[in-house]
């Protein structure tokens, strides 16, 4: 060692070291540090001197005031008034950190900003371009390791910033800039040839070589905007840039170190040295160098991890600053990991406190030193993406002030949701920890001997066991520990046992107004019940701005999610599973796609298709499939039908509160699924028949079902496609009315067919328009043969209180009895030419008579009974002058007993229909709570 400080004191006088430049501040540093490390001389006084600000010996500007002077220098004609700080609300600060800065471009959009502001005056705090503090570091490495290559690795560093600078600036600005760099390179050079020399390098030599990242990059920003106002304003004096300066942060920032490798601000000194600074930089836009501050003994030194933000927060509270932004390259702080759920929301604004525990959870929020300078002075930090300008970022500020601007934001109960792995849970447990002082001390005594960092504690009122989380690889040597320790009380039996549960994490809740809301721990673990989340063990602080629960680790994404959502999500989120997309189901998906937004937007509907199953091939998405996609998507990335895995998928998913499940099928092997969906939770909304005219104990056991169950089944549908039948009905049924008979035409096929079987038409020809149209059943039979309208009838039938099975509605086919047992509705339709007389010798009947043929159903509630049958009606009766598809419904009740209530309009085809559908999804979500 002693041949190492003698290498040092000898390069002091070695003409590989030139003696330091005593023009420039930078090296007044340079010398100090040199000095001190060397312990040959006490602290040079031309620095104090600098920082006091009293007076500048010839020669020994600031490198800041030669920089601004080299182009004109107006400030020092300006009165001792305007020298003089001003503090408050007309300052705002900004920091930029690497990134940001990280390219010429960027540096260039970064003084677009900055010009863009509008307030008075603005303080910009900005770091080293990216990687270059890595590369100073890496100097150093090299350097003090004796690997030449730091020369090489300086020179990158030189090329760096030659070359953006020559991007950025040109004329003056250029010269006085690559003249300072130049002037750095070298004295650089010097310094990493003593730390080369010497193998060593302390850590005031490593700050001051590694601060200059910072220096190079406020100059440039500096003459930047000098140069881009002076473009904007050529003839202005104070707009044409001049009154932009540069501040070596040194100069002003005085910090102590503490035991912890981190550093407390002296905010008197650095008041002290920025009211000097100021008096001979007086600006309106200054830059200033993040990261790099002084000690009270004037050693250059840094601000550590997250330095440039801690700077830019002390300088915020130094000015009094109105507010600081913070730039980076996220739109602000979300309200969980967005890597594990993809939910996850950028909150609007954070509490001080908030913002603490949201980064001690390892969220990407300030670290909280950054959070106390600030504080002290309610200043709001606000965090923006500088690569989104339109994003209006995260507000981190005073409660007060958020209560003003969200008071109707539910989620301000529960702010976000982060977590901790690796951890494990230390149980120490025994009869004889009750009412013995001293227990928890010794434990926690023992656990802080084996250094372990305890994450969280729990102990219940009953004192019979200590609960504490630790990471993971420190629980081992705890445990032996605390075994060693309670020894004798182990083999006493006072206590029964040190339990070690591995493999868990903590899930935490963090929110201010958890304190004062009621119920909100209810919410929390009940989000964790509903996805089956076993709690190891809970613990909430007094100042209830966290709950925290340990869970499995394997279970900590899925309740993560679960809990995210339920504070997150809008009550009136659904899972909805599709089941058939064919005529009426992809209908439907393209009425989701164009109504999605809107629904979302202004009622608060989030309706997520998770999942689309057809009798081959299913589509499933973990949070939504795109529809506007959905067929690519499904040709792309289909999988073999399994319904049993599509439920499960639609249903299992713990983060989307309600799962709905749409029956577009004619299927009544889905429908008989129902009962069991209901019985899961599962909603059912669906067009199909096959259900509710299918056998009536199954059609009872599945009503009753869904009315204990507080789970919604839906089928307006299933009669006259999109028109109010259904909930007609009830609404008389549920208001006390009585039904005497429902009376009408239910079939859009067949009220097709016969409003427009004339003028000498093949009954074929008509019937192949209908199916062409989307009016008919998947296979037209069932339509012509009258047991569509036979199950509309018995589905209202059963709704008005009759217990009636299908096979009690007599029907009358208008099939062709030949074709009755044809394989397809295909082949059926390929014959029915062949019996066109036969329908066409009734019509002509009818036609002679002065009537029309009409196929109607009726419900006879008086009598108990249900009639289908094909009827001729005079030409002036209501139900001859219907067209197109149209239904027309009579309800004669005792309230409408002389004139019945009509329901008429298109009863069939694709978009009625699945408009009818699409009305149930949203009856169900204002059931569940949607804004009406
Ligand atoms: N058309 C209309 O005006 C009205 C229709 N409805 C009802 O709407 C429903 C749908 O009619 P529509 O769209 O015309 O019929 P389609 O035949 O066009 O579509 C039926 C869909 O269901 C799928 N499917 C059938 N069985 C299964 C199964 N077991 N599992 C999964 N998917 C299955 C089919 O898939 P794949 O292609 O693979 O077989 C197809 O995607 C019917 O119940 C009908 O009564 C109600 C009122 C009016
Ligand atoms: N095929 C049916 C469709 C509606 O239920 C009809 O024609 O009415
Ligand atoms: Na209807």
């Amino acid at each position: 060692m002693a041949s190492l400080s003698a290498a040092i004191s000898r390069s002091s006088s070695s003409p590989c070291f030139p003696p330091p430049n005593p023009n420039t501040a930078s090296l007044s540093h340079h010398r100090n540090i040199f000095h001190s490390q060397c312990r040959a001389f006490p602290l040079s006084r031309p620095s104090l001197f600098l920082r006091k600000g009293l007076t500048l010996p010839p020669g020994r500007e600031s490198s800041s005031t030669r920089i601004c002077a080299s182009v004109a220098d107006v400030s020092l004609n300006l009165s001792v008034e305007e020298k003089q700080l001003p503090k408050g609300d007309t300052w705002s600060v900004h920091k930029f950190g690497g990134t940001c800065v990280g390219t010429s471009q960027r540096i260039k959009n970064v003084a677009d900003i900055i010009i863009k502001d509008d307030s008075e005056r603005k303080l910009v705090v900005v770091s080293a371009m990216s990687k270059v503090t890595d590369m100073m570091y890496d100097l150093i490495n090299k350097a003090q390791s004796r690997d030449e290559n730091y020369v090489a690795a300086l020179d990158v560093v030189l090329e760096k910033h030659t070359q953006t600078a020559h991007d950025l600036l040109d004329g003056d600005h250029l010269a006085s800039f690559l003249s300072q760099l130049h002037q750095d390179i070298n004295n650089l050079k010097a310094m990493l040839r003593a730390i080369y020399i010497a193998g060593h390098a302390t850590e005031s030599f490593t700050d001051f070589v590694v601060g200059h990242g910072e220096l190079w990059s406020a100059q440039m920003l500096s003459l930047v905007i000098r140069k881009l106002v002076t473009s904007c304003f050529p003839f202005g004096t104070e707009q044409n840039g001049v009154d932009c300066k540069w501040m070596d942060t040194r100069e002003v920032l005085i910090v102590n170190p503490t035991s912890s490798n981190q550093v407390d601000p002296d905010y008197s000194l650095s008041q002290e040295g920025l009211e000097k600074w100021y008096s001979l930089n007086p600006a309106k836009v200054i830059i200033a160098t993040g990261f790099i501050a002084s000690t009270p003994q004037n050693i250059p030194t840094t601000l550590k991890r997250d330095g440039s933000d801690f700077s830019a927060a002390i300088m915020g509270a130094l000015f009094r600053a109105r507010q600081v932004t913070i730039w980076t390259d996220v739109d602000g702080v979300f309200s969980a990991d967005p890597r594990k759920v993809s939910e996850a929301v950028i909150l609007k604004t954070l509490s001080y406190q908030e913002a603490w525990e949201m980064s001690y959870f390892g969220a990407n929020v300030l670290h909280p030193r950054t959070i106390i300078p600030v504080m002290r002075y309610g200043i709001p930090i606000i965090i923006r993406n500088i690569f989104n300008l339109s994003a209006p970022g995260t507000k981190i500020c005073h409660p007060s002030v958020i209560e003003d601007e969200d008071k109707q934001d539910l989620q301000n109960f529960v702010k976000g949701f982060a977590t901790i792995d690796n951890l494990a849970l230390v149980n120490v447990e025994g009869t004889g920890m009750a009412g013995v002082p001293g227990t928890a001390s010794a434990i926690f005594g023992a656990v802080k001997d084996v250094g372990a960092n305890v994450i969280m504690i729990s102990q219940a009122s009953s004192e019979h066991s200590v609960c504490f989380a630790v990471p993971e690889k420190e629980v081992k040597a705890v445990a032996e520990a605390l075994q060693s320790r309670f020894r004798q009380a182990l083999d006493a039996g006072r206590l029964s046992q040190v339990a070690v549960v591995p493999n868990c994490s903590i899930l935490a809740a963090v929110g201010q107004k958890m304190a004062s809301t009621p119920g909100v721990s209810a919410t929390l673990f009940n989000a964790l019940a509903k996805a089956s989340i076993n709690v190891r063990a809970i613990a909430q602080g007094c100042s209830e701005y966290n709950i925290t629960v340990v869970i499995k680790r394997e279970d900590c994404i899925k309740a993560l999610r679960a809990v995210h959502s339920r504070f997150y999500l809008s009550r009136t989120t659904i899972a909805m599973g599709i089941i058939g997309p064919g005529l009426i189901g992809s209908t439907l998906l393209d009425q989701l796609r164009d109504q999605a937004s809107v629904l979302k937007e202004e009622f608060n509907i989030d309706l997520r298709v998770m999942g689309i199953i057809s009798s081959k091939s299913m589509l499933l998405s973990e949070s939504g499939i795109d529809l506007a996609r959905w067929r690519e998507l499904r040709d792309e990335k289909g999988e073999v039908a399994n319904l049993d895995k599509f439920v499960h998928h639609v249903h299992g998913n713990h983060f989307i509160p309600n799962t709905a499940i749409v029956d577009c099928t004619s299927d009544s092997i889905i429908a008989g699924h129902y009962n069991d969906w209901l019985r899961k939770g599962i909603h059912v909304v669906t067009p199909n028949k096959k259900a509710n005219s299918g056998p009536l104990d199954q059609y009872l056991s599945l009503r009753a079902l869904q009315r204990q169950s507080y789970t919604h089944y839906f089928y307006e549908a299933t009669v006259g496609a999109g028109l109010p039948i259904i909930s007609t009905l009830r609404g008389l049924l549920e208001t006390g009315d009585r039904i005497l008979q429902i009376e009408g035409i239910f079939s859009g096929t067949l009220s097709y067919i016969f409003n427009n079987f004339k003028d000498g038409r093949a009954f074929s020809e008509v019937v192949a328009e209908a199916k062409e149209a989307g009016y008919t059943e998947p296979d037209p039979r069932d339509d012509l043969s009258g047991t569509d309208v036979a199950r509309k009838v018995i589905i209202l039938a059963r709704e008005s209180g009759l217990k009636l099975e299908l096979s009690d509605i007599p029907v009358e086919s208008l099939v062709p009895e030949p074709l009755r047992d044809c394989a397809s509705a295909q082949e059926f339709m390929q014959q029915l030419p062949k019996f066109d007389q036969l329908l066409s010798k009734k019509q002509e009947e009818a036609e002679n008579a002065g009537e029309v043929l009409r196929y109607v159903g009726v419900v006879d509630v008086t009598n108990k009974k249900g009639t289908v049958e094909l009827r001729r009606y005079k030409k002036d009766h209501p139900f001859a002058h219907l067209s197109g598809s149209d239904n027309i419904i009579a309800f004669t009740t005792r309230r409408y007993q002389n004139q019945p209530l009509i329901v008429r309009g298109p009863g069939a085809g694709a978009q009625v229909t699945a408009g009818g559908i699409f009305s149930d999804i949203l009856r169900l979500a204002s059931y569940l709570g949607a804004p009406s």
